[in-house]
């Protein structure tokens, strides 16, 4: 323990050097604290150190016996709480300055103060909001995360409401149907009770009555989107993935691309580029009228379904991020020869790239355990919504060869402090 306090102590050091040096307010709970600790390499990968030992000597400090016990007993509370939280609200009907009191709280969501008064409690030892004075509640940076970025709250619900509701279906759906390539026998299926044949994908789109219709579709996007803000799953990860400057005056297609928030990402990056998205229908429709103003010239939508064969001919670029995991070997094989249609073979540095973002599963010990934890979190995330999995290195050159004997991996980059990695891969000439 003395080993891991003296190595959290001298990370520290470096992250308090740093961010002073950048006139950076330092990490707090309080609610105007910054909502993520700044991308500087140096600071991400002394605070992922940070993180590492503070998990092991927390492991130390509990035991064995009461760890175990503590894991089975808090944590589906620790679930369930920001779950209510998010349902109603809880983030907004409490004001990001001051502090308000239980009464109002409970009046203005319409939940008894009793009630919401014990759920805020639970959460305040996550530091998810305090109680500043007896009888009052407040926000610390935690809470107030989820009022300055609104699509927190899709993050939650989709991950508590959807996938943590599938969870609790896996071990039935594992007896059902063992080891699955059907991305229609998945727990989430079993969970939301859905009509032989669908996936997760036609749950989003169809549940919900009347103008509600499709209210899961946007706020799947809106999860994915919030994904994509910070951290390891961050868009910033793309800049390191590959590089984008040598493609000057380019067009790449972002198949499934959500709402574009990558694509805007890089639109702001690389002039020189344009961006078709390309997604289902009611994605399409909820965000083709989203793009922030100046870009809309060089990024435009188009509804496909990348189950038939890709439209757009000869792009420099086809980007699948956060796809392919999603869908089991045989449907994944089936999206890649969709788009291998409209690929041209690369020569002398010419052709169509398809760029593959997504994990490259390590092995345990390969990287940090928190890094791991985010890629086994995903891969069990994959199974429970789809039957799907996230890939190692061979899993993926297989894949690939299934698909076309003529696909060629020429790069791996695993930027650092991301989760995901950038597979270059091209056609080549020769059959
Ligand atoms: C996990 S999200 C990834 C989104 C984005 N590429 C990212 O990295 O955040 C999967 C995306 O695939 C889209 N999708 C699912 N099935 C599709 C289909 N048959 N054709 C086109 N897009 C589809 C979903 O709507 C969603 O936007």
């Amino acid at each position: 323990m003395k080993e891991l306090a003296e190595r959290i102590c001298s990370q520290v050091d470096t992250i308090t050097k740093i961010l002073d040096s950048q006139s950076v307010q330092q990490p707090s709970f309080r609610p105007d604290a910054p909502s993520a600790i700044p991308d500087d390499k140096q600071v991400q990968a002394a605070r992922i150190a940070i993180i590492e030992a503070a998990n092991d000597i927390i492991l130390l400090a509990q035991g064995p016996a009461e760890y175990i016990r503590n894991e089975a007993f808090v944590k589906k509370h620790d679930v369930s709480v920001l779950s209510i939280l998010n349902h109603y609200d809880v983030w907004n009907a409490i004001p990001l300055e001051g502090k308000v009191s239980y009464d109002d709280v409970s009046k203005k969501i319409g939940i008894p103060r009793n009630y919401i008064r014990r759920i805020l409690r639970h959460a305040m030892t996550r530091r998810i909001f305090c109680e500043p004075t007896t009888g009052y509640v407040a926000h610390t940076t935690n809470s107030a995360a989820a009022v300055k970025d609104g699509s927190l709250s899709a993050w939650i619900g989709h991950n508590i409401d959807e996938v943590g509701r599938a969870l609790s279906w896996q071990v039935e759906a594992i007896d059902k149907w063992g080891e699955t390539e059907d991305p229609s026998n998945a727990a989430l299926c079993l969970a939301m009770d859905l009509p032989e044949g669908n996936t997760i994908f036609e749950f989003l789109q169809n549940d919900g009555e009347g103008e509600k219709k499709g209210w899961r579709a946007k706020r799947f996007s809106l999860a994915m989107a919030a994904m994509s803000k910070t951290g390891s799953f961050s868009s910033k990860h793309i800049h390191d993935g590959f590089d984008w400057a040598s493609l000057g005056e380019a067009t790449l297609v972002d198949i499934g691309g959500s709402s574009g928030y990558d694509d805007i990402e890089l639109a702001r990056h690389y002039p020189s580029m344009k961006f078709i998205i390309q997604d289902r229908d009611e994605v399409i429709i909820s965000f083709k009228d989203s793009l922030p103003c100046g870009l809309d010239s060089r990024i435009t939508f188009q509804s496909h379904d990348f189950m038939i064969p890709q439209p757009v001919n000869g792009a420099d670029v086809y980007f699948l991020k956060h796809i392919l995991h999603d869908w089991p070997d045989p449907v994944s094989t089936k999206i890649l020869q969709n788009i291998v249609l409209a690929m041209t073979p690369f020569q002398n540095n010419r052709g169509s790239r398809l760029l593959i973002m997504d994990s490259v599963m390590p092995e345990m010990g390969e990287v940090p355990l928190t890094i791991m934890q985010l890629n086994t979190a995903m891969d069990l995330q994959m199974m429970a919504a789809l039957g799907a999995k996230e890939r190692t290195r061979a899993d993926w050159e297989a894949l690939l060869r299934a698909a076309d004997q003529r696909f060629r991996i020429i790069n791996v980059r695993q930027p650092v402090g991301s989760a995901d990695a950038v597979i270059e891969v091209v056609l080549d000439l020769q059959t």
